[in-house]
Order: C-alpha cells, then sequence, then structure tokens
C-alpha cells in the first residue's frame, strides 16, 4: 500500500477482507470521491482519493517480523452510506475475481487431541474469525477418532469437486492423513490402482494447515514460523506452493504417500520407543531421542539410490528455497510439460559422486557400484554397510526446535529428495552430527556421512545368509565370525514415515515433482523488502 498526496492505492494481493466501520471523528483516515476509479490495466489495484465521514476498513497483511504476518486495518471515509456500500461491495468483487485464486469454499478438519490439545479454541478464536472477515464459507468437521478425515475423504462424503480446499487443524500427522486420503481419492476417482510403481494424479484442490500440533515441520517449512494467524493469512491469500510428495512401497506393494521425513535406525527406533509414552505428551520425543542415541544402534542394510540428473543441485550446495524460487519454478515447469518423461541422465556427476564416496566407505565398509536391470540408469548407485541413521528428506524440515532443519538446502518443488546416510560411529561423532543438524552447520567433512540428491531409493535390510559374503571381505567366513554376523544382520530397525512407524524394514521411495499444492507462499527471503516479497510470490501475478 503506499499514500502520497490525496490519493492512496492499496494492494488486493495483500487485503485480507473488508469490512463496514463508524469511523470515529478524529481518526487519521481517508476517504474518497467521485474520481476515484478501478484501474483496468492494474486489476488488483483501486485508486482512491480522500474527502467524507462514514467509513469502511480494509484489512491488510503487514510483516512484523520473523516471517510472521499479522493483520492491520486501513480506515476510509465516505461522504454517504450508498457510497461506503459500493466500495464495499466492488473490493470484496475485486477480492473474488479468479486471478487471485482465493479460496471461498474450505472443509475445515480439527484434530481436538492435537498437541496441547488447544487446536479447537485456536481454530475458533483466530482462524474463524478471520475465514469471516474473507467472506469463506466453511464446513467444519471436528475428528473423532484417528483416520476419521481419511475415511470422509476416500469414500467421497464431502463432494470435494465443489470445495476449494481441505485445510487441517493439528500436527503433521493430521496433515499426512489428510494427504493420504485425498490422493488416494483423486486416484480412485480415475480408478487407478494405487500399486508399486504407479503415477499418482494430482488433486484439483489445495491443502492449508493451521499449526496446533505437537511437530507442525511442513507450517514451519512451507510458511517460515508455526503461527496461526500467519497460515490463516496464508490460505486466505489463496498462496499456493507445489511440493514434491514421496510414494512408499513396503516389499513392492505401495502404502502411503509420505512429504517429509523417512527415517531408519535412530529416528525410527525414537518413534518406536516415543509411540509407547504417548501420556507424557510433545516432550516424550526429547525423552525417546535420548535413548535411541544412547543405545547407539547400527544396522547392517543396502541401499540403492538414483541421483538427480541436476548434478549442480546437491544437499550441501548453500541454495536456499525461498518464495518464487527458481529451481522449483523450473521443475514445476517441466513436470507439467511432461510428467512421464524419463529422466535422462547427465551421467557428469559418476566420477564426482565416487570419489566424494571413498572417505565414506572406508568407515562404513560399504561399496558402490552400477547396476544392472531395473536400475540399469547410469545415475543409479548401491551402498552396502552398517547404518545408524538412513534420512531421506523430501523438504528441508525446519521447525521450532531446529529452524535450519535437517537438510537446510532441500527445496519444497524440484522433484527430489535428500538422502543423508549416517554410517556407524561413535556417540561422540553422532553427536556432533545432530548438533551440527540442528544448528544447520556445515556436515560433508564428517566423512561417516553421505548426502545425496535423489529421485528414488530403496533399502534391504542384510538379513540372507547370501547377504554375509557381501559384508565382509572374506571368502570364506570362519563359522564363529557367521554366527557373530547372522546375530548382527538379523538385527533391524522400523521406518519413521512422516511420523508413522512402518515396521518392514524393505522399501522403495519414489518422489513425485509438486504432486500437492499447498495453501503456502513459501518461505519469504528476509533479505527482501516488502513490496518485493509480494511481487516474488504469486504465479497469477507474474507481471512478465
Ligand atoms: N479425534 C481423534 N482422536 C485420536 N486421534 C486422532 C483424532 N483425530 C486425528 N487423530 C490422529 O492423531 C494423530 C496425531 O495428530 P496430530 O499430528 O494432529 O497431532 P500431534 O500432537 O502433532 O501428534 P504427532 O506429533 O504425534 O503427529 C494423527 O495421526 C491423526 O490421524
Amino acid at each position: 500500500m503506499y499514500l502520497s498526496g490525496h490519493e492512496a492505492s492499496l494492494d488486493l494481493r495483500e487485503v485480507v477482507g473488508v469490512k463496514a466501520v463508524k469511523i470515529p471523528a478524529k481518526s487519521s483516515t481517508l476517504s474518497f470521491g467521485k474520481n476515484a476509479k478501478v484501474d483496468e490495466n492494474v486489476p488488483y489495484c483501486i485508486e482512491m482519493q480522500p474527502i467524507g465521514p462514514l467509513g469502511f476498513s480494509v484489512v491488510i497483511i503487514t510483516r512484523p517480523g520473523n516471517h510472521r504476518w499479522r493483520c492491520k486495518q486501513v480506515s476510509f471515509q465516505c461522504k454517504d452510506s450508498s457510497l461506503c456500500h459500493q466500495w464495499i461491495t466492488a473490493i470484496k468483487e475485486a477480492l473474488k475475481s479468479e486471478a487471485f485464486c482465493r479460496p471461498k469454499k474450505l472443509v475445515v478438519f480439527v484434530n481436538p487431541f492435537s498437541g496441547k490439545k488447544k487446536a479447537v479454541k485456536l481454530y475458533r478464536d483466530k482462524v474463524l474469525p478471520l475465514f469471516e472477515l474473507a467472506d469463506i464459507h466453511v464446513t467444519y468437521i471436528e475428528t473423532e477418532r484417528q483416520n476419521h478425515a481419511r475415511d470422509l475423504l476416500v469414500q467421497n462424503s464431502l463432494d470435494l469437486k465443489r470445495i476449494d480446499g481441505l485445510v487441517c487443524v493439528g500436527g503433521d500427522g493430521m496433515f499426512s492423513e489428510v494427504l493420504n486420503g485425498l490422493l488416494t481419492f483423486t486416484a480412485h476417482d480415475l480408478h487407478i490402482e494405487e500399486m508399486d510403481r504407479f503415477e499418482p494424479v494430482a488433486p484439483d484442490i489445495r491443502i492449508g494447515i493451521i499449526p496446533a500440533g505437537s511437530t507442525n515441520t511442513i507450517v514451519y517449512t512451507t510458511t517460515g514460523t508455526s503461527d496461526v494467524v500467519t497460515s490463516t493469512l496464508h490460505i486466505i491469500l489463496g498462496d499456493q506452493i507445489g511440493i514434491d510428495v514421496n510414494s512408499v512401497n513396503v516389499n513392492d506393494q505401495f502404502v502411503r504417500y509420505s512429504v517429509t521425513l523417512l527415517g531408519y535406525g535412530y529416528m525410527g527406533d525414537l518413534l518406536k520407543d516415543s509411540d509407547n509414552k504417548r501420556w507424557m505428551g510433545p516432550s516424550r520425543y526429547s525423552w525417546s531421542g535420548t535413548k535411541s542415541f544412547l543405545a547407539n544402534n547400527a544396522y547392517y542394510g543396502e541401499i540403492k539410490y538414483r541421483l538427480s540428473s541436476n548434478s549442480d543441485s546437491h544437499p550441501t550446495d548453500a541454495v536456499k528455497c525461498y518464495s518464487g524460487c527458481d529451481i522449483c519454478s523450473m521443475a514445476g515447469q517441466s513436470n507439467s510439460r511432461s510428467t512421464s518423461k524419463v529422466e535422462i541422465s547427465a551421467g557428469r556427476d559418476t566420477d564426482l559422486q565416487l570419489d566424494e564416496q571413498s572417505d565414506f566407505m572406508k568407515h562404513s565398509n560399504s561399496q558402490s557400484s552400477d547396476l544392472s536391470g531395473s536400475y540399469s540408469d547410469s545415475n543409479w548407485r548401491t551402498v552396502i554397510g552398517k547404518f545408524v541413521a538412513v534420512n531421506s528428506v523430501t523438504m528441508s524440515c525446519s521447525c521450532d526446535l531446529s529452524p535450519p532443519g535437517m537438510s537446510p538446502y532441500c527445496h519444497l518443488g524440484d522433484g527430489c529428495m535428500d538422502l543423508i546416510m549416517v554410517s556407524q560411529c561413535s556417540r561422540i561423532e553422532f553427536l556432533k552430527f545432530l548438533l551440527r543438524t540442528a544448528k544447520g552447520e556445515e556436515r560433508k567433512n564428517l566423512d561417516f556421512i553421505q548426502m545425496h540428491r535423489v529421485k528414488e531409493f530403496s533399502f534391504r535390510p542384510l538379513t540372507e545368509d547370501s547377504d554375509l559374503l557381501s559384508i565382509s571381505s572374506e571368502e570364506n567366513i570362519p563359522q564363529s565370525k557367521k554366527v557373530k554376523l547372522k546375530r548382527q544382520t538379523s538385527r533391524t530397525s522400523v521406518w519413521n514415515c512422516d511420523g508413522e512407524v512402518i515396521d518392514q524394514p524393505k522399501i522403495s521411495v519414489r518422489v513425485h515433482c509438486q504432486l500437492v499444492k499447498l495453501f503456502a507462499r513459501g518461505v519469504e527471503d528476509p533479505s527482501l523488502q516488502d513490496d518485493q516479497k509480494r511481487n516474488c510470490c504469486s504465479p497469477s501475478f507474474d507481471n512478465s
């Protein structure tokens, strides 16, 4: 918004709503008269000129800092009530324009048991009044049990074709439930069977998240904060961002979609233990994290992964994914041109990757090779080793506890995930890794870590007799060593898949570029001015 001389202009992209108000006699407000006009060349700006007394307030976004958004009222006086109502109607109509992509009808799921059990109150006190101001029609559903929201979606009980979006008030678990329900409904609606290596279809509607859970990673990663009002405003403005989604297969059967973390070893053990301690509330994660850390378990496994064809893009490349990110925009464009196109290997990074791996190999007794058969693409690699943790993230996974996130340079919509393999190491070394991760510090010089940007990967625990030969360097393993190795390899962990336990260790995971759209703008680059933040974000208003 700018105020100059006798004119005021409001950027409608950042207007939350408009309402009639009584203007106090001495308020420093603006009013407008005969010459006020809607500029047809700039459809999202309405110019106003000052004059007289009755009024209305336009509620706009302000940015007090730390990525939080707040509302501010700008009041205008009119010389009579009919002019006042004309302006209110004109602004409301302008906001309804398709160009703004604002939601008009939403289904809101509230999990009353999320986090500190305040989701219902947060929704009533902070979210609903803003939705009402923005003229959004809401169908409110308080969930009664786990998978209630998912079942309603899959059974198509909500007439999804008539709404603009779904909103979940809760934590990452609640979002995951809604995401899985929506994608399964979309596949069933098109008679597509969700099976190994199927191509999921992007839903027509967007999902919004109001943070009210113990973990609010997705909200934090897509808005830069876990703030209820900020997330509500992102939804109202109709912001949208495409995020990558993984399809996860267990023993060659599709099981679910994931968007944040898949973690084996440390993260899996932590989750399994914390699930038995729900009575502790959110502090169960710190308790179980400490327990898993002290156990320092390592597990044998074989990981096959397909590297991204973009060899310039790497988990340590220091390119942050901000709102309007070029890498995600390009990935989104090429994805919409051809979702089924097979990626062509750039090839260039092969030697580099092998060099990078050498230290890790020494540390983990691992091996790397190109593969044949279904893994014949030259970007496929194999690592065999004993791992404290195998983590794959599809977004940076920033959160209140670790603002940089598990992989600070991971992109929201580049069609890749960051695979982080932590080979067997001492507790001190692992602590170093955890601390550096929490603070977002450099980890590439830790020789027990290997990080790659990948399109897909599979993991298999080395529990077969035939696997012993690949673990041991000896051709004829002595019986005593065989027994010891057998004991070690029979021990497996579980997968932490977006906070849900997957008990079977053998999985394969594939990323689907920007499969789902969220109501969010992405994290705004703090180095930009407010007007630059507005202009870099929304594809609908791309001036080029
Ligand atoms: N009414 C309900 N009763 C019990 N569980 C529910 C209910 N509604 C949703 N759930 C389930 O609760 C789980 C956790 O929800 P949510 O993510 O909102 O809270 P949370 O406190 O952040 O939990 P977590 O950190 O464990 O994910 C989800 O898997 C969701 O399916």
